[in-house]
């Protein structure tokens, strides 16, 4: 099962957390930048503005004392002294330019550089003018003595009328007061009346036209230093005129409007910082709000998840509330992933639960028809029976009361219990063991009505039984043969025995005297005559060979075992058995005797055999028709 990465909750979660994160550090920016634009501008306003408002400011009233001075020039001061006060103004106020330097221009910077550098130009053509004024002055004072001595040698002309020289003193007087007051009006209209007069006084030939051009030379004239007078008022009046303009100038530059102009700038840095404080405040808020926001989604989003998988889980064990289960299903999310699994689990898990109840009830029939019965038993008392067991229960009553509680107790510690139970004609097989039944523990017992199957082992064992005799059995003497030996050495008695070893004497000879058949007749004599001879089942005789015989005489000792040899011999030679061919002309029997205990612990019946074997020989060579045992062997 697969899921896509961009659909995947960790990627969602995880850029959730990068989109918020990033979304912080943006505004966390955007407010820092705000609040360090705004702590840089009340910065800027409070330590370069404010000292540039207060350097305008000392500009202004360095400027208005410059004026003040100037102002103040007095006019009846030598040239040199004068231009020497001027100069050393200028130097102030070039001083007060300089101050302004390049690197720190600013907008307030270049105002006040371009303040000072257009009022230079004005404070210095207003010195100028005023330096021209004195000089004019001076000039003036000097035409008014060449006035003087004009004035003086027209008194003394006696061709000047009395009029003439009232109105030339007037005009002298007007003149010293022209230079004094300073007023274009008088100074006009004495000009004019000079030159009225003048001319009238040509015309009465009072003066003659030399003095008349004397008067009105435009260069050296009275005229001429009326009208020189006439535009130092002038020029005055410019100069006046100027000098309001600066005054105008300087006023409109007031300390009251430097003073406003600070409050403004402090109304602005406050202002800035009231906004620069709101722009913090505002985004402390967002982030704070942002924050909040992005905790309680995160906090929602897990919460969500979380209730989702316990949702998911809780459907694993509880049925009803599937529809929740497939709702999840849809998208492509690990949640929809894992209900989706869940949901083929539980498919698949039904199938097998149908599949088990459907094999549950299959058992459950086949236990309840079964033909062995099924008990289960709690304190003695029986919980569960299925119809084989209640019909055996029925039929005998003990087994529920006595038999089957007392075969329950030999299955302990949960121990399968394996027994046969026999109940009158019926036997049962008997299974017990611990269970657990209903979380509680219990026992169960099963029994298995097997009468018929053992009334039929009954009747194999007796066939088996007759088999196996007669497997053993040699078919010519009824003796035992050589496989019932093997039978006898492999079970390995531990109880003492004894064994004879017997062989038929010049048995050869009988046969080729008396033919194969007569020979036959005498080995079933002989046979008959061994059986006779010994005491019980237990004992053994063998048709070990052709002619030769092995007797085991059970719990025998080797006095027993060479009285039933002597027996033997009686009964043998007793019958009188021709055989013209012995030495004895009757039939003989040779005999070798062993016991057990001489066989020694190893290799017991090899050993054993070997020595009756050997004492049969020995008998043999001593002549036949006896038993050699351990007594007579040496
Ligand atoms: N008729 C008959 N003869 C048998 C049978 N089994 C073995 N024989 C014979 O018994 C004879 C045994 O001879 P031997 O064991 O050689 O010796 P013996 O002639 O008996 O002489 P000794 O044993 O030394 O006394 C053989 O000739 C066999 O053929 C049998 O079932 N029937």
């Amino acid at each position: 099962m697969k899921i896509k990465f961009f659909n995947s909750l960790s990627f969602r979660i995880n850029f959730g957390m990068l989109l918020i994160l990033v979304t912080l550090f943006v505004l966390a920016s955007i407010s820092l930048w705000i609040t360090s634009t705004f702590n840089n501008l009340s910065w800027k306003v409070s330590n370069q503005l404010m000292p540039q408002l207060e350097y305008y400011s000392d500009i202004h009233i360095t400027v208005k004392n410059v004026h003040r001075k100037i102002d103040a020039l007095p006019h009846s001061r030598s040239k040199s002294a004068n231009r020497v006060v001027v100069s050393e103004l200028l130097d102030e106020l070039n001083k007060i330019s300089n101050r302004v330097s390049d690197s720190e221009a600013s907008q307030y910077n270049l105002a006040i550089k371009k303040m000072t550098t257009e009022l230079f130009p004005i404070v210095s053509t207003y010195s100028l003018e005023v330096m021209r004024k004195i000089e004019i002055e001076q000039e003036l004072k000097l035409k008014k003595k060449q006035l003087d001595t004009l004035y003086l040698a027209h008194t003394y002309n006696p061709e000047l009328s009395l009029e003439l020289r009232e109105e030339l003193h007037q005009i002298y007087v007007d003149s010293i007061s022209l230079s004094e007051i300073s007023t274009s009006f008088l100074f006009k209209r004495s000009t004019q009346s000079i030159r009225k007069k003048s001319k009238q006084l040509l015309d009465k030939k009072v003066i003659n036209s030399d003095f008349y051009n004397t008067i009105n030379d435009p260069e050296k004239g009275v005229i001429s230093i009326l009208v020189k007078r006439n535009n130092l008022v002038s020029n005055l009046s410019i100069l006046n005129t100027q000098t309001s303009f600066i005054i105008e100038q300087l006023s409109s530059i007031s300390l009251s409007e430097v003073t406003a102009l600070q409050d403004i700038v402090k109304d602005a840095a406050k202002e800035l910082n009231t906004k620069s404080a709101y722009y913090k405040n505002f985004l402390t808020t967002i982030i704070f709000l942002t924050t909040c926001f992005s905790i309680i989604m995160m906090v929602y989003f897990h919460k969500n998840i979380t209730t989702r998988l316990i949702t998911i889980a809780n459907n694993l064990v509880n049925q009803d509330s599937q529809a929740v289960l497939e709702k999840e299903t849809h998208g492509s999310s690990e949640i929809s992933l894992i209900a989706k699994a869940i949901l083929r689990y539980k498919a698949n898990n039904k199938r097998q639960r149908d599949k088990i109840a459907s094999s549950v009830e299959q058992l459950k029939f086949i236990i309840e028809h079964s033909s062995q019965a099924v008990l289960i038993y709690r304190e003695n008392t029986i919980i569960y029976s299925n119809n084989s067991g209640q019909s055996i229960l029925n039929a005998n009553q003990s087994l529920t009361n006595h038999i089957i509680p007392r075969h329950l107790l030999k299955a302990i510690d949960g121990q399968t219990y394996l027994d046969r139970l026999s109940l009158g004609n019926s036997h049962f097989k008997f299974y017990a063991t611990d269970i657990d039944w209903d979380g509680t523990p219990s026992r169960l017992a099963l029994l298995m009505d097997i009468t018929n199957e053992v009334e039929k082992e009954k009747q194999l064992m007796k066939n088996l039984k007759a088999a196996t005799d007669e497997s053993f059995v040699d078919a010519m003497t009824g003796l035992y043969n050589r496989r019932k030996l093997d039978y006898f050495i492999e079970q390995n008695v531990s109880q003492e025995y004894t064994i004879i070893l017997t062989d038929i004497d010049w048995f050869k000879a009988y046969n080729d005297h008396y033919g194969h058949a007569e020979g036959d007749t005498c080995i079933i004599q002989v046979a008959k005559t061994l059986k006779e001879n010994l005491r019980s089942d237990n004992d053994l005789a063998i048709r070990y060979g052709g002619e030769e015989f092995l007797i085991i005489l059970m719990d025998s000792n080797i006095a027993q075992a060479e009285a039933v040899a002597q027996r033997i011999q009686s009964n043998i030679k007793s019958y009188q058995i021709p055989h013209e061919k012995s030495d004895f002309g009757y039939l003989t029997l040779s005999l070798g005797i062993a016991h057990s205990s001489e066989s020694g612990p190893e290799g017991a019946w090899h050993t054993l055999f070997e020595i009756a074997d050997q004492r049969l020989y020995k008998a043999k060579e001593q002549g036949r028709a006896q038993a050699v045992s351990k007594a007579n062997s040496a």
